[in-house]
């Protein structure tokens, strides 16, 4: 069990505050800190002393300081929105707030042994205790908005019970509100970020992460869906939920069971507590040291799952977080944790989405013009300029199933990088903005590439696609 032990040499208990007003102090404190901080940085640079961690005045290691701490004592949608950013490539965000978001990461605190005790008491009941034969009151992994601790049910069976910190759910959006106009005031993101559209995202997905009776019927629907195959393994939840709710809602048009209500029968899992059988494995940013052939299968599993979630499933995880994708070197198996951030796609916008992505396959620049416009992504009133960018940046992601790429060489390539070097012009001349569905379509992609190019693997991606373009049936189902 100790071998699972993942939380940072730093972390320490620390109460999470609950309260709303204890959660406007620690944003009150940073806004206060972070202003004089500034200040004092741009005196100093004024008189030529220059400390500073990048050329934004704002990011001082003092700063930097400040925002990791006020971050690690919030915690929830704050982590969440650094995990997201964490994604992004170092061309769109400094690297000094990369690293800051990496290390609120690293060490997000855990909750004292009586805050965990309140919680399960309240979720589980008092008698809690009685249903594990052991427990260990100390997490052995920090979550984006709770922490992870090993347990052992009556018949043997070794669980990860993830605990919600208490305040959570209700503070969601504020702290998310908070977060990023202490960040925009200084001007922290480039416009190329589209701060505003992955706010926006983020809080709607968060909505769905912070209820963990969702994440459970979500885990319980990727079980059944890749059960056979054995290429996959989704653990067991510990939890016999009915598979009833609309959590999905727009899902009509797919042939993905739709929820329409739900039936909590083993309280293992709760809104605020998801229990799980223990999986084995390392998360898969630990495989660069790994051999060629294990990187490349681990990527050629996370990339074919990614195109089936788009073209077959019509439901996605889309929090592509390194640490969700497990690797099981005894039984080569990709291990899936975390489905929190789950949703459908309808099958009209996915029958689009599918030409498009073959169009850029097949290097047809036209076609891919004239279906981005008929996708919405382009109103047909854009500059040249505009367009070509457009074009050109799904021509560079169409590349990895191009008849020429054979297998794609992304150690060599640097995909998301060519991407963003568009985004300026996309960002100041688009006239409509893109479908609502791509922000999670291309974090999740864009993450995925990242994630092959940081192994530097060497894969064919264009037999997957055309396998699956094979099968699809275009129209109604
Ligand atoms: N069933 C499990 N077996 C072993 N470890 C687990 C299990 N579930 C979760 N963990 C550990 O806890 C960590 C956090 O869990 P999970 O990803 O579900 O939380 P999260 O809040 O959704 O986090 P994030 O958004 O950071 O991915 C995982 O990366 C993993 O290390």
């Amino acid at each position: 069990m100790t071998s699972f032990f993942q939380l940072g040499p730093t972390a320490k208990a620390r109460k999470v505050p609950s309260s709303r007003i204890g959660r406007m102090v620690s944003f009150g404190s940073l806004f206060a800190g972070l202003g004089v901080g500034t200040v004092a940085e741009v005196t100093r640079r004024s008189l030529g002393v220059n400390e500073s961690l990048t050329d934004n005045p704002f990011l001082t290691s003092a700063n930097v300081e400040r925002i990791v701490s006020t971050m690690c004592k919030v915690r929830g949608a704050a982590l969440k929105i650094g995990q997201l950013l964490s994604i992004q490539d170092s061309e769109i965000i400094p690297p000094a707030l990369q690293a800051a978001f990496e290390r609120v990461r690293q060490s997000a605190d855990f909750m004292p042994t009586s805050q965990v005790e309140g919680v399960l008491k309240r979720e589980l009941g008092d008698e809690w205790r009685s249903r594990f034969v052991e427990f260990d009151m100390k997490p052995f992994a920090a979550a984006s908005i709770g922490q992870v601790h090993w347990g052992k049910l009556p018949d043997g069976t070794e669980v990860a019970v993830k605990i919600q910190y208490p305040g959570v759910a209700a503070g969601i959006n504020s702290d998310i509100e908070n977060l990023v106009s202490v960040l925009n005031i200084w001007n922290v993101f480039p416009p190329g970020m589209f701060i505003d559209k992955l706010v926006e995202v983020a809080k709607k997905e968060l909505s769905w992460e912070v209820d963990y009776l969702r994440e459970a019927e979500c885990t319980k629907q990727f079980r059944a869906l890749l059960e056979a195959d054995p290429d996959y393994y989704v653990p067991r939840v510990i939890g016999k939920l009915f598979f009833l709710l609309d959590w999905f809602g727009q899902n009509t048009s797919s042939n993905i069971p739709v929820f329409t209500d739900f039936h909590v029968e083993d309280e293992l899992c709760t809104s605020q507590v998801f229990t799980s059988e223990l999986i084995e494995g390392f998360s898969v940013d630990k495989a660069a040291e790994l051999d060629l052939e294990t990187r490349n299968r681990i990527c050629s599993l996370i990339m074919h799952l990614c195109l089936k979630e788009l073209f077959v499933f019509r439901v996605m995880q889309t929090d592509p977080n390194w640490s969700n994708f497990f690797y099981n070197q005894k039984t080569r198996q990709l291990v899936l944790l975390d489905f929190g951030a789950t949703r459908s796609y309808s099958k009209e916008f996915m029958d689009q989405y599918l030409e498009v992505i073959m169009a850029a396959a097949d290097r047809n620049r036209e076609r891919v013009l004239k279906l981005s416009q008929e996708m919405g992504f382009l109103t047909g009133y854009e500059s040249k300029a505009m367009e070509e960018a457009h074009v050109d940046t799904v021509m560079i992601l169409g590349e990895v199933f191009s008849e020429s790429a054979n297998e794609f060489d992304f150690g060599g390539q640097n995909t998301v990088k060519r991407v963003t070097k568009y985004v300026p012009t996309m960002l100041n001349q688009r006239l409509c903005p893109p479908p609502e569905e791509i922000y999670s379509i291309h974090r999740k992609i864009s993450g995925v590439f990242l994630l092959c190019s940081k192994l530097k693997v060497k894969i064919a991606c264009r037999p997957m696609l055309m396998d699956i373009y094979k099968n699809y049936r275009f129209g109604p189902v």
